[in-house]
Formats: structure tokens, sequence, C-alpha cells
């Protein structure tokens, strides 16, 4: 497949008014077109961070992997790449495997980084978890309940009773495990399955390993903020993605069903939302950045039984400063970006820097490619934060 195609205009697919040119594949159609651009009015407004991280991140793999990774590589330095692919990355020569296709299907020049994690099973090995730290490529361990969100059917149906000494492994190589933290039981609420996790799998399992580092994924609820508060710090963080934040589950609704809202964990009610907001802007450490970008083909989404997953990459970053941005503390943007999650991970902080400017643009109604449609998160509707190109 030929893969040199650049966008040829001033703006790219993400809406950076520079000349910085931003590689797709040859499978993207015009319909990726720049966003547009209105002019703020006096002088701009321009915020320089450090260059973000997202620690929880699908870049699917085949077409839509080249599809996705530009809009994550073109800002972000590194990301922790989620292993549920079909069939999932199970074993560290799998994540290596997978780690390549990344690499090559990245834009010329992009020095993005992916960080792999392996699909925790019943029947992982403790060995696996020593070669996945001595790859020097495996960062983490991801624990999907059974059933729990997409692709998660390999996933794990006894935590405590098949997997206990791959985690005890995993403290003695200090490496951490990632957590979609909702109960697969149907006669539990849905809105209920994150707090009831929290209660009957995760407080149990921290108690028995206080050791192991933990990262509660996408949290959603004010129970998750007051567990991940009431937890070591260093031990037990969260990562919170975009919608998350900036939607509670009326959105689902609004004016007829939502699909492209639609996520796991779903959206909760305002006053989670807020609990979360709170807790991301408090400048706490043990929140950090993670979209949680989850691409799904417009037709499998807009369908009689839709897939769960939001796809946020192009307008992640704009949406994280408006909500610094409204609870006034654009101060602490840079430490929830940038700085936490490499700082809990042991990792060292990017050393470039990425600007973001208060300038409008219209977030593109979808993205075209030769497989299909993808939606974005808040597709067609202008935001106010831009991020710019990386400055050297
Ligand atoms: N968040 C989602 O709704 N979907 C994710 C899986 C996940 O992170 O749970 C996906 O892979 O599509
Ligand atoms: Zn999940
Ligand atoms: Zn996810």
């Amino acid at each position: 497949m030929l893969k040199t195609s650049f966008f040829p205009c001033k703006a790219n697919a993400l809406g950076a008014p520079s000349g910085f040119p931003i590689k797709l594949s040859s499978t993207v159609l015009v319909k990726a077109k720049r966003p547009i651009h209105l002019k703020a009015s006096g002088a701009k407004m321009e915020l320089s961070i450090t260059r973000p991280d997202d620690w929880h991140l699908h870049l699917r793999d085949g077409e839509l992997l080249e599809a996705v990774v530009p809009h994550s590589s073109h800002h972000f330095g590194r990301a922790i790449i989620m292993p549920n692919l079909k069939p999932p990355v199970t074993t560290t020569a799998a994540a290596v495997s997978y780690r390549q296709s990344i690499l090559k299907a990245l834009p010329e020049n992009s020095d993005f980084t992916p960080l792999m994690t392996l699909y925790l099973t019943d029947t992982t090995s403790p060995n696996e978890i020593k070669l996945a730290r001595e790859s020097g490529v495996v960062f983490a361990v991801k624990l999907y309940p059974a059933g729990a969100t997409t692709n998660s059917q390999e996933g794990v149906t006894d935590l405590f009773g098949k997997c206990l000494p791959v985690l005890e492994e995993m403290v003695q190589q200090n490496m951490p495990l990632l957590v979609h933290g909702e109960v697969t039981d149907p006669d539990v609420d849905v809105f209920d399955r994150e707090k009831v996790f929290i209660d009957t799998v995760l407080s149990p399992l921290i108690q028995k390993l206080p050791q192991l580092k933990v990262v509660m994924e996408h949290i959603t609820t004010k129970d998750a903020v007051n567990f991940v508060q009431s937890c070591r710090e260093g031990f037990v963080a969260a990562t919170v993605t975009p919608q998350h934040l900036a939607l509670n589950r009326n959105s689902l609704f609004k004016g007829g069903l939502q699909p492209h809202s639609y996520c796991l964990p779903v959206l909760k009610r305002e006053i989670h939302r807020q609990a979360i907001v709170s807790a991301v802007t408090s400048g706490s450490k043990r929140f950090f950045l993670g979209t949680d970008s989850a691409p799904h083909e417009r037709t499998k989404k807009e369908c009689s039984c839709g897939c769960a997953g939001v796809y946020n990459s192009p307008v992640a970053l704009s949406v994280y400063a408006k909500i610094f941005e409204e609870a006034g503390a654009l101060d602490k943007l840079e430490a929830f970006t940038s700085f936490n999650g490499p700082d809990f991970y042991g990792l060292p902080r990017n050393t470039s820097k990425i600007k973001l400017s208060k300038t409008q643009w219209k977030v593109p109604s979808s993205f075209s490619f030769k497989f299909g449609e993808i939606v974005p998160m808040s597709a067609g509707e202008t935001l106010d934060w831009l991020p710019l190109p990386l400055s050297p």
C-alpha cells in the first residue's frame, strides 16, 4: 500500500495552522479536510506545555492503525498502547511485533514512542511477565474482566483464582496493572459496575498486594475518585478521558440516541463528572491523561448493536484545555498532560514543548478512509483551543 501522501494545505487534519505537514496514509480521502479557523479577536492567548503523553490509547491494527496513528503521534510523545486486538496481544513476542507495525505506520520523521502492554488472561504465566520486563518495550499488563468491553472475551474470568502468581511476579518486576474497572455481572446495573468493581475486586486486590502498581483506567465516578485518593500515592493512580470530563449521561440521549458518545464505562451523572473534574484540576499527582481514544468505523457505531468507544484523539488536547480553563486551573494542565503519567511509570518527562493557542477551530464531521468513515468526538463543533505543531 502506498504511504506517501501528505496534507498539502497549511493546516493538517488536526487543525495545526502552519506549514507542518502530517503524513497520512494514501487511504485518507478528502473529507478529512482542514478545520475552519475563526480568527480570535485581540491578542491570542498561547499556552506552552511539555509535550504530553497518552497513557491509554487504542491504535488498532491494519488499515485502521494507519488511519488513526497520525492523530496521536502529531502531538503526543508516547502512548500506552492497549492490547485488545483480535486476537489480543497476550505475549511479549506479539507485543514486539505489534510495536513494529505501529512504528511502520508512523508518519515520516515521527519520534512518537509506543509503550506496549500485555493482555492478561486466565493462563498468562509468571514467566511471560519476566519476558515482558526483559523486552524493554512492554510497560504494563492490562486486565479486562471477560466480557466487560470491546474485545474482552478472552479476558480474565477469576482474578484471584487464576492470576495471583502472575500478579505476584508483576510486583517483583515493578510492572503496573492497568484495569478496566467494571464488573460483568448482568445483575449489576450498568451505571454501578465501576463502584461494585472497586468494592469487590480492586480494594481486596490492593489489600492483598499493596506493592502492586495499579492504574484504574478511564474513571467515571466520584467513587473511583475517592478510592484513588484513599490509596497510597505512587501505587494507585487513574487515567481520565476527555469525554468523561466533558459529558454526562444526558449527552447519550440529547435529541435522540447519540452512538458516538457511547463508550465503556458508560457516561455517568453530572455529580460524577464534577467529581472527576475537581480531581484532575486539583493538581493531584494521582490523575493523568489517558484519552481511551477508541476508533470504530461509523457503520459499527450507527447500527442496531453499536460498539463502545469514542474516537477523541483529534480533539483530546482541546477538550482537556477547555476543562482546565473553565475550572480556573490552566496552571495545573501541564502536570496532568505531561508530568503525572511519566512520574507514575518511572519514566523521564518529555523535553520538547507544544503550544496550545486560544483559537477557534471546527472539528471535521468525520474522517473518511478507503475502508469507511470514523466520526470523532465533538464532530462538527467549534472548539476553543488549538494545538500547534511541535517546537524544537
Ligand atoms: N472504552 C471503550 O468503550 N472501548 C474500548 C475498550 C475499553 O477501553 O474499554 C475499545 O477498545 O473500543
Ligand atoms: Zn476499558
Ligand atoms: Zn480503552
